[in-house]
């Protein structure tokens, strides 16, 4: 006789995961795409866009790995690609041109994610959402509205995606330390936004040594990693491959969760009584139901104590306009 316990584990090692992209066809989404076709922990793809997708998913279909690649286009078909999804990957929306701050995407990308998000409602309500559209601060509480109005929102599976935060923050400080950025640790806690990004370089593992001009430095790069992409790019989208790069990497620490593996702790943006603001990121745990834990607050400096009350107004204000959207739609 199998015990329960020892079954349902079982079953969880057994399980087959369903992601769904949309957004699919874009400048996230088609290298993305690719990493989740690469993923061993992922049998079933589906991608989602209102342009034509199907090429895209014709040309992964022949990436020889057993992922099994579906396409869905328009919004007619919506219903149809978030369908059982265990992990539905929102990078649909637009991207800022320089000078724009990513608050000016709200109005527009708020109504390309509502889209979305009512039809997981509907027809995926179990699956985890990952919100890589921007700005990632007001759409994540608006989804979270969404979904409350459902009487379907669960904290633990609604995520802003600040990955690339993290990634950035390994890079610039293995540069600047000379260390492989894959042996670099370094919480990045609070928003997606300028002021609101909060790299916490005291906790970095190894040990950052260098002067607090450096550490500011740094601190100011990290931050504005975005605006320089949107920079270079000179009018054409923002960061596209290392965010893709940074999706897939978190879309693989919840599927791993999900399958009752030990995944790797990362930080998100996340529904939170951690601070005074009600979404905030945090260093997190996954699961099988998505957050485990969240590891709150790691220790800060005075530097980092005065970055985050000023971070605190930032996110305030853009959780407020985010809610107050849901609210009178
Ligand atoms: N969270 C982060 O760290 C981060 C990093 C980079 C970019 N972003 C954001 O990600 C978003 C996408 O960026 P991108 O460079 O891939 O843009 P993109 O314009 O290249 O791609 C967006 C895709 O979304 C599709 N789309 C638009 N409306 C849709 C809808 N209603 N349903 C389905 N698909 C729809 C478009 O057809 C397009 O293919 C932007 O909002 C950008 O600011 C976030
Ligand atoms: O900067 C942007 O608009 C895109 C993204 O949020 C980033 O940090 O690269």
């Amino acid at each position: 006789m199998i015990c329960g316990k020892l079954w349902s584990t079982m079953q969880q090692q057994l399980r087959h995961f369903r992601v769904t992209v949309i957004g699919a066809a874009g400048g996230i989404g088609q290298p993305l795409s690719l990493l989740m076709k690469n993923n061993k922990l992922v049998t079933e793809l589906v991608l989602h866009d209102v342009a034509n997708v199907a090429g895209v998913a014709a040309d992964l279909s022949h990436v020889a790995t057993k992922v099994h690649v579906k396409s869905y286009t328009g919004a007619s078909q919506m219903n149809d690609a978030v369908k059982c999804a265990d992990l539905v990957i929102i990078t649909a929306g637009v991207a800022r041109k320089p000078g724009m701050t990513r608050e000016q995407l709200f109005e527009v990308n708020a109504n390309v994610v509502s889209g979305a998000i009512k039809a997981i409602a509907e027809h995926a309500s179990y699956a985890l959402i990952a919100i890589v559209t921007n700005p990632v601060n007001a759409i994540v509480p608006m989804a979270a509205e969404f979904l409350k109005k459902e009487d379907l929102f669960d904290p633990r599976r609604l995520f802003g995606v600040t990955t690339l935060d993290l990634v950035r923050a390994e890079t610039f400080l293995g540069d600047f330390m000379n260390v492989d950025p894959r042996k670099v640790s370094v919480p990045v806690i609070g928003g997606h936004a300028g002021d609101t990004i909060l790299p916490i370089i005291s906790q970095c593992k190894p040990k950052f040594n260098d002067d607090q001009e450096c550490r500011e430095a740094l601190v100011k790069r990290i931050q504005m990693g975005g605006d320089e992409v949107v920079k270079a790019k000179e009018g054409k989208g923002s960061a596209t491959l290392s965010m893709a790069f940074a999706s897939a990497r978190f879309a693989n620490a919840l599927l791993l969760g999900l399958k009752g593996r030990k995944a790797p702790i990362e930080c998100a943006y996340v529904y939170s009584d951690v601070t005074e603001v009600s979404y905030f990121a945090t260093p997190l745990s996954f699961g099988p139901r998505g957050i485990e834990k969240n590891h709150g607050l790691p220790p800060l400096d005075d530097y980092e104590q005065a970055g985050l009350e000023k971070a605190l107004k930032g996110l305030q204000q853009s959780i407020e306009n985010g809610i107050n959207f849901a609210q009178c739609h």
